[in-house]
């Protein structure tokens, strides 16, 4: 018998014996290709409850039964945060388990609202592109379009594009340093308040109207309607490892420090999405919101560890009153900061958000 115990022994296996790989390398996408995942999720009102209380999405459509029916719902749905992780959750293990880092998502759409729990989910991926990092030799940037389906009806629940780095198999020859290497201070300070006037308004309240109210006063003005919110959560154990596992996401990036050790951010970092859930509860916090209607344009610009605080900014952008009696829809642009002010996430997020009654 081998004396396992003997750790030079023991090591000199280590190093003979091939490791079982999981996951997909960059040269293993083929642009066009559909990938079906296997995992699936039946979601629970236990992991929905789970998600939105460790997020700070206190919105009681998705804890008690009395309010979900009083806004139109059959029974109490999933968070739609939730629901996305799960969607997302189910497709890491094929497209990004090798350590790609979530860059960027565009397109979300929620199709159905109000979903349930006990849907089974059926989710699929098709390469929608794939292009050579010039800054990291050692990755590949894909982008993915995936959908998440009821699975006993065939009815699409939500859809996205989000983009990776990838590891590749084999590093090429790279010729800079960064997007952004090579601009001076001044370059980088104008890129950052490029876009927001000196006067900064909130809105009163956080009814349609008082958004309205708000556009309406900076309009004309050098003004915009940009505030930032008040609570912050800690990234810890919780949140970093036992909210992406819960969903199936076996990104090595949030559960495995011997791995990250060796890599760009040295230690496991929070999965994109409960960085922007936070901020996301953070300005739903101080909002009256209906439903979620869509998101575009999300950024994830910096690492965040564990004990990194979490905090919100949102900027609103407009303010439509649609075909809806009790509710007009909003156009916000949410920023994810942390302890030192560093933007970590950015994104834009439509929502049917309540009229004074
Ligand atoms: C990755 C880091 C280190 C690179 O930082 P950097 O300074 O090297 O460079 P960069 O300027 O940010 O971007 C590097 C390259 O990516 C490109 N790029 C950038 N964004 C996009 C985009 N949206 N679409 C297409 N391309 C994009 C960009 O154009 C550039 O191309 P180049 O190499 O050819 O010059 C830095 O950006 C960073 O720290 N980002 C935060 C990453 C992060 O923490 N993500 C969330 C956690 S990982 C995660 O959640 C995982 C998940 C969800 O579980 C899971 O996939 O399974």
């Amino acid at each position: 018998m081998t004396d396992w115990t003997d750790p030079d022994a023991f090591a000199a296996a280590l190093e003979r014996a091939e490791t079982k790989e999981k996951g997909n390398c960059f040269e293993d996408f083929a642009e066009g290709e559909t990938v079906e995942h296997d995992p699936g999720l039946v979601l629970s009102r236990r992991g929905s409850e789970l998600w939105a209380g460790q997020t700070l999405n206190y919105d009681p459509t998705y804890w008690r039964p009395s309010v979900a029916e009083a806004r139109g719902y059959d029974a109490v749905p999933v968070h739609p945060d939730y629901l996305l992780a799960c969607v997302m959750g189910a497709s890491v293990g094929d497209l990004s388990e090798k350590g790609g880092y979530f860059l960027g998502r565009d397109d979300l759409r929620y199709h159905r609202p109000g979903v349930a729990p006990g849907t089974e989910l059926r989710v699929e991926s098709v390469v929608e592109s794939k292009a050579e990092s010039s800054s990291r030799p050692a990755y590949g940037i894909v982008t993915w379009e995936t959908t998440g389906y009821d699975a006993a009806t065939g009815d699409p629940l939500l859809s996205y594009t989000r983009t990776n780095m990838i590891p590749r198999r084999e590093p090429i020859a790279a010729d800079g340093e960064g997007a952004n290497a090579g601009d001076s201070e001044d370059e980088e300070a104008e890129r950052a308040d490029a876009d927001l006037p000196d006067e900064l308004l909130a809105p009163e309240g956080g009814h349609f109207e008082d958004f309205r109210e708000a556009l309406a006063r900076a309009d004309g003005r050098d003004a915009a309607v940009a505030y930032r919110h008040e609570r912050g959560r800690t990234i810890d154990d919780t949140t970093v490892a036992q909210l992406p596992l819960a969903t199936l996401n076996t990104a090595k990036q949030h559960h495995n420090a011997d791995a990250m050790a060796d890599s760009p951010s040295g230690e496991i970092v929070a999965y994109g999405d409960v960085t922007r859930s936070i901020a996301l509860g953070h300005a739903r916090s101080d909002e009256q919101t209906l439903r979620e209607v869509s998101c575009d344009d999300e950024r994830f610009h910096d690492f965040v560890t564990v004990g990194d605080t979490v905090y919100g900014f949102t900027h609103v952008l407009d303010a439509n009153d649609g075909d809806a009696r009790n509710a007009g829809e909003v156009t916000f642009e949410h920023v994810a900061f942390n302890q030192r002010d560093e933007p970590v996430y950015s994104g834009t997020r439509t929502a049917l958000v309540r009229k004074r009654a």
